[in-house]
């Protein structure tokens, strides 16, 4: 027999974070020992009873996971959501609308008039504080973001047969380089079940939705042909991450053979910008910096310096959107292909690689402070020397052109980033 805890691992599936939440198992100990008496304990349950009522109404309007699937406010708000509000608009499920780049796209969709409804975990890879910034933000927009897991099948099978999705934007992920030799499963769990349920969910909806997903420049790996170009090779990556991306490709590829799942793939390189992901360089650095702590700088072989083809948020917001306009349909209902579907992989790029110590001149310039560098050998633990896109298949198929330098998109995250955390240029923080 299933224990409590596995049944309830069952129902609310997350993603392993880094910060574990405790449970309630000592709280309930106390309670015991506090309301012996028959009739407090009496009053007591009448007050939680109350207080759980209202707590389970309120969840129903701001966010939910499959606890709230009844509910008929709930039901009403996918749909509300889900609907666009121009002729022709499409409807997108966008998943990791609270991320960073999904919360870009959720606000441009919503802009021209498309329907969109957002799915995230809320996970604390990264401090979920800003995650919720992001949902308020959304939300501003008449964007409803459901709390809910994509390894959560029952609440994905609820949501598309309570909206036609015409597209899955999906963008949710355990993102990072690095910290897949700290938590390997997390990405398991995100990048390769999660896909699956997710596909799974696809094929089985009617209409089929066009699937736009990210994968990522990670694929290319140990590739020393420069530019990358989408029909290079792709089986050496130099990370679990990376080996996950390249393994949603092919499991991709597979709905796509067998279900007639339209598919498009997108490889990101390193995309920065306002309201971006603390657990990157240029975002970690800037905090440093501010602070006046150390960063720390890594180098390849010879003391190389490491180059990315850094891309602006903007940039990548417009190829997803144009992804989504060019995808064509998806071809199976009821579980079989009524014929060929597109499978599309295009890099969305900068096609110009800057170096990692540009990068943080960049920052100490539109910060007004100095960094103090330790410059240290690459650690071997996933990155790889550089990156560097070459972009001619996604401008000639979906007229992608990024506009923005890192000199430009740097200046705008910095600009953010001190207001939305209100410091100072030119000033150190005590954090
Ligand atoms: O395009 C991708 O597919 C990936 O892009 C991003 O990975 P990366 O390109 O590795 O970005 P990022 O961590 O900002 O490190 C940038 C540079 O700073 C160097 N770096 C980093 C940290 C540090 O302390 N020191 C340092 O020198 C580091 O060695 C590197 O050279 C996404 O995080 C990832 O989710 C994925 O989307």
């Amino acid at each position: 027999m299933r224990s409590v805890k596995e049944q309830e691992e069952e129902l609310f599936p997350s993603t392993p974070g880094k910060v574990k939440i405790e449970r309630a198992h000592g709280i309930n100990r106390q309670f015991h020992r506090c309301f012996a008496s028959t009739s407090t304990m009496f009053l007591w349950a009448l007050f939680l009873i109350t207080l759980t009522a209202s707590y389970l109404s309120f969840q129903s309007f701001v966010s939910t996971s499959s606890r709230f699937l009844s509910s008929s406010a709930w039901d009403r708000q996918i749909r509300e959501s889900a609907a666009p509000v121009r002729s022709q608009g499409l409807s997108v499920l966008v998943t990791g609308a609270a991320g960073f780049v999904g919360s870009h796209c959720s606000l441009a969709l919503r802009k021209r008039g498309d329907g969109v409804v957002g799915l995230d975990n809320f996970n604390s890879y990264y401090d979920p504080s800003l995650k919720r910034a992001r949902q308020a933000l959304l939300s501003r927009s008449s964007i409803f973001v459901v709390d809910g897991d994509l390894n959560d099948r029952r609440l994905l099978s609820k949501l598309f047969s309570l909206a036609p999705f015409s597209h899955v934007l999906h963008l949710g992920a355990q993102a990072g380089v690095r910290y897949a030799v700290e938590n390997p499963s997390s990405y398991v769990h995100s990048n390769i079940a999660g896909l699956v349920s997710l596909l799974e969910a696809a094929r089985s909806a009617d209409p089929q939705p066009a699937v736009i997903w990210a994968s990522s420049s990670s694929v290319y790996g140990l590739n020393d042909k420069s530019p990358f170009s989408e029909s290079d090779r792709t089986d050496r990556p130099a990370s679990l991450y990376a080996a996950t991306k390249k393994a949603g490709e092919a499991i991709t590829h597979t709905y796509n053979h067998i279900y007639g799942l339209s598919i498009t793939g997108l490889r990101f390189f390193t995309v920065y910008g306002p309201m971006g992901r603390p657990d990157m360089a240029y975002f970690s650095f800037t905090k440093a910096i501010l602070a006046g702590k150390p960063i720390t700088i890594y180098r390849g072989k010879n003391r190389a310096d490491l180059a990315r083809d850094f891309t602006y948020i903007d940039d990548i917001v417009r190829g997803c959107l144009a992804s989504l306009d060019t995808a064509g349909e998806s071809t199976g209902t009821g579980g079989k292909k009524s014929g060929p579907a597109p499978y599309r992989i295009f890099n969305l790029g900068n096609t110009s690689p800057v170096t990692v110590p540009t990068l943080v001149s960049i920052l100490e310039k539109h910060l007004r402070l100095k960094a103090k560098k330790k410059l240290v050998e690459m650690p071997g633990n996933g990155d790889v020397p550089f990156t560097h896109a070459n972009i001619s298949l996604a401008m000639a198929e979906l007229g992608y052109k990024p506009t923005t330098n890192l000199e430009t998109g740097l200046k705008k995250f910095v600009k953010w980033y001190l207001s939305y955390y209100g410091h100072s240029r030119g000033r150190k923080t005590n954090l």
